[in-house]
This record gives C-alpha cells, structure tokens and sequence, in this order.
C-alpha cells in the first residue's frame, strides 16, 4: 500500500512538473510576438551600425584622396583589411567555437566590443586630435614611410573592426534561430539583412551630409563611429532578455553540447559537392557586389561627373532594394522553392549590369535597382539553402567556413580594384576610367553563375531539394 501511495505520488510529481515546464515554454519570451520581433529590432540596429560604418567611408573616397593623399590602392588597402582577421585567423570559424563555449551573450559582448574598439581608433586615425600630433602619431610615422600615419591608423581601427563585426554577425544569425526557430525564421532572416542593409543605406546618403559639417569633415567618420558604440549599449539591452528567456526555458543557453564545433565537420563539409558550389557562389557573387558597392559612389563621381552627394545616393540605391526585395523573396523560397534557379537569375542580373557599366552610359539609376534585386535574389536564396544541405547542428560551422571563405574576397578584390584602377589611369587623372575594374566584377560574376548552374545540377544528384519549398524538406 505505501509502495502504491509512492508510486501515484511520483506519477502526480513528474506530470506536474511537465505541466510546469510546458507552461515556463509556452509563456517564454519568444512565444510572445511582440518581443521576439522587438528583440529582432533590437539585433538589427546592431547590425545596422555594423554595416554603417562599413560603407560609411565609401562615398568619401575622393575627400580621403584630397585630405590624405589616398591612392586607389590606399583605399583599396583600407577597404580590405576588414577581412585579414576573418582569411588569415579564421576568425568567423573561430567565433563560432568561441560562441558555442562561451555563449551568446559573452560572445556577442566581446565581438561588439572589438567592433566599438575599431571603429573609434579608425575615427580617431582620421581626426585632427591625432592629425595634430595625438597619441601614436609618431609612432605611427616612425615606419612605413611609404604609407602615411593617417592611413596606418585607420588601418589598425578597420582591421580590429573586422575582427569583431563579422563574428558578430554570426552571432546575430544564432540570436535569431534562438527567438524565432520553429516560428517564422525564414522571413526573420530576409528581415535581418533588410534592417543591416539600412545601415548602408543611411551610411551613402549622411556621409555625404556629414563632411560639410561646419565642424569638419570628420564629423562624418565619429559619427559612424558613435552609432557603432550605441550599438553596443542597446546589444546590452539585448543581453538582459537573452538571460531572462534562458531562465525562463532553463537551459544554459541554445546549443547543446553535441551542437559544438568539431575540426572533424570541416572535412565532412569539404567533401559535399552542393556545399562547395554554393560556398564558391557566395566567395565570387558577394566579391562582385560588397567590393564593386565600396567604389560604386567614386565610380559614379567619375564616369557620370556627378556630386559626391548624388554618387552616393545612387549607390544607397542598391542596399535599399534589398530592403525591399530580400523579404519578399525569402517569403518567395519558404512558399515556391526555386531556389537553385534564383541564384542563376541572380548571377546573370549581376554580370549584365556590371557590363553594362563598363561599356555603356545608361543611367545608373535604374542599374543599381536591378542589381539590387540581383542582391537579393541570391542572398534571399542561398542562406536557407545551406540548412538543407548541411545537418541542422552544424550550420554555424558552416555559415563560419562561408563567411571566411567569402571574406576572402572582400579581402583580395578591393585591393585588385584599386591596383586596377591606378594600373589603368595616369598618375594625377582627373577622371578615373573604370572600365577594366568593372570588367573585372563581370568576370567574377561569369564565375558565380557557373557556380550556380553546377549547383543547380548536383541538386538533380544529391536530392537536397533546394528547388522545392522550405517545409517539404
Ligand atoms: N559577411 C557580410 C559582409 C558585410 C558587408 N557589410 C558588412 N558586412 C555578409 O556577407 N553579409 C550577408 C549579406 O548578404 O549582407
């Protein structure tokens, strides 16, 4: 009789206890709409400072030639130091066995932090304070005669921002399998890019707004740098719902330990063919778009002899056509699929506009918002991609290999632009032809539509499905 009174005593215990954990899930944070998309919001203004002050420079490239002596290939040099940390240390693999360890908000913390830290040092190797012999000024001019301290700064402030601005993304990407896995996740991430590319948007029109500051033109390159640093006091904002949902589903975080990175999934990864091809379709279609993007407003400037205000209004028009567009076509890939054939009319929408730039006149406007779509039906097609491909558990190593991969580009192409260009123009031109360079991102993007087209056809191989909707497979 008492062994019977213990035995319905543990079955009530146990049931009450999974009623009480079905009741912690079902009111959780992320269950609630309102704050999973605010916590969306919250993310994505990071992300739009990050892209900010990614392109916040670009538009100012001939203030840079007129106030610093920057060459092209100083430019260039500038643009692709981003990427050394993410090629060179892996840094994007590496953040993703950092942020399995260590979790998203430590993680996500010190990333942002190394983002804030190279954003103001970059500022701060543009500003008269360290112009007027500030702290490491004659350091700086101590070696290298070759490059001048103002470049050498900026320099060391891109590259720690590199480092932490790609992992951070990473992390983004995981906060938002976090709230939204099982919900609405296909449409959070058309959403994500959307908010990051925002970012770049503003950045082409404000910057231009910004050096006629009466202040000075700096006043453009602190407030990108400001903007990333409020970033990292809402990301801390962030931090405190991130911890209230983990107390909520008690769990210590997300990711379970067989979730964790192994050196092992890298040659499991290598030896998928439909991996492959989309990993080199990102390298070669993201080494046409975000290098092409960081010369587009100059390009304009010299080749249509427009402001620096209007040149970069016309280059915004390309991130703000994937504010539109990535959403919709990512709603598009969830309902209808096609993804594998989205990606070919991506690639060949790129390569004919970037011909077109290099050989004709046509006006600009209407190019950059077809590009624009080309830029989203790629991205909006790809990403979700990979997650049929590769075993749910390890996508962020995957998302890892792909991000260094393709930083590999957008380290190599805006320093081979730069080369090009100065290759091809006198010294002391005062309109810089173009042609060769543009040529040069038609060809990577022949490259990304091969890749797209031997993926399509290794799909009919390996039955990953990418041409059909999200949830038949
Ligand atoms: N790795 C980023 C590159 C980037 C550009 N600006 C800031 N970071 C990336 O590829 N993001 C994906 C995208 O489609 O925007």
């Amino acid at each position: 009789m008492p062994s019977e009174k213990a035995f319905v005593f543990s079955v009530l215990l146990i049931t009450n206890t999974k009623l009480m954990n079905t009741e912690a899930l079902k009111t959780s944070l992320r269950d609630n709409p309102f704050t999973r998309w605010a916590m969306l919001l919250t993310v994505g203004f990071v992300l739009a400072a990050n892209y900010y002050f990614y392109d916040a420079l670009s538009p100012l490239k001939s203030t840079l030639t007129k106030e610093f002596g920057f060459t092209s290939t100083d430019f260039g040099l500038f643009v692709s130091v981003y990427s050394i940390p993410n090629v060179f240390f892996l840094m994007a693999v590496m953040g993703g066995i950092i942020l399995d360890k260590l979790g998203i908000r430590r993680t996500g913390f010190m990333f942002i932090a190394f983002m804030t830290l190279g954003a103001l040092v970059t500022a701060y190797g543009a500003s008269d304070m360290y112009r007027n012999n500030g702290l490491g000024y004659a350091f700086m001019s101590s070696f290298m005669p070759g490059y001048s301290p103002e470049l050498k700064m900026m320099l060391l402030g891109r590259f720690l921002f590199g480092l932490g601005a790609e992992t951070s993304i990473v992390v983004i990407s995981k906060i938002i399998v976090k709230w939204f896995k099982g919900k609405e996740l296909a449409l959070a991430f058309g959403v994500k890019l959307g908010l990051a590319r925002t970012g770049s948007f503003l950045a082409f029109n404000l910057s231009p707004i910004l050096i006629e500051a009466e202040a000075g033109w700096t006043v453009a390159t602190w407030f990108a740098a400001f903007f990333v640093t409020s970033a990292l006091l809402v990301f801390l904002i962030y931090m405190m719902f991130d911890l209230k949902l983990d107390r909520q589903v008690e769990h210590g975080g997300l990711l379970s330990k067989s979730e964790e990175f192994q050196f092992s999934d890298l040659t499991k990864l290598l030896m998928n063919r439909s991996f492959i091809y989309v990993t080199l379709l990102c390298l070669t279609f993201y080494s046409a778009v975000f290098p092409f993007l960081s010369f587009s407003a100059d390009f304009f400037l010299n080749k249509f002899g427009m402001s620096i205000k209007e040149s970069g209004f016309i280059s915004s028009l390309l991130p703000v056509g994937t504010m539109i567009f990535t959403p919709l076509f990512g709603f598009f890939v969830d309902k209808y699929g096609k993804a594998a054939s989205l990606m070919i009319y991506g690639s060949l929408i790129l390569v004919t506009v970037h011909l077109i730039f290099a050989f004709t006149g046509l006006t600009p406007y209407v190019m950059m918002v077809i590009l624009g779509v080309a830029f989203s039906l790629v991205p909006a097609a790809m990403w979700p991609s990979v997650a049929k491909m590769v075993d749910e558990t390890r996508i962020g190593s995957a998302y890892g290999f792909m991000f260094s991969v393709q930083n590999l580009g957008l380290w190599a192409f805006p320093i081979l632009a730069g080369v090009v260009l100065d290759g091809t123009n006198p010294e002391g031109t005062s309109q810089l032809d173009y042609t060769y360079t543009m040529l040069m991102f038609a060809c990577l993007g022949v490259f990304g539509l091969l890749f797209a087209l031997l993926l399509k056809r290794e799909d009919k191989v390996s039955g990953y499905g990418l041409e059909l909707p999200s949830n038949s497979k």
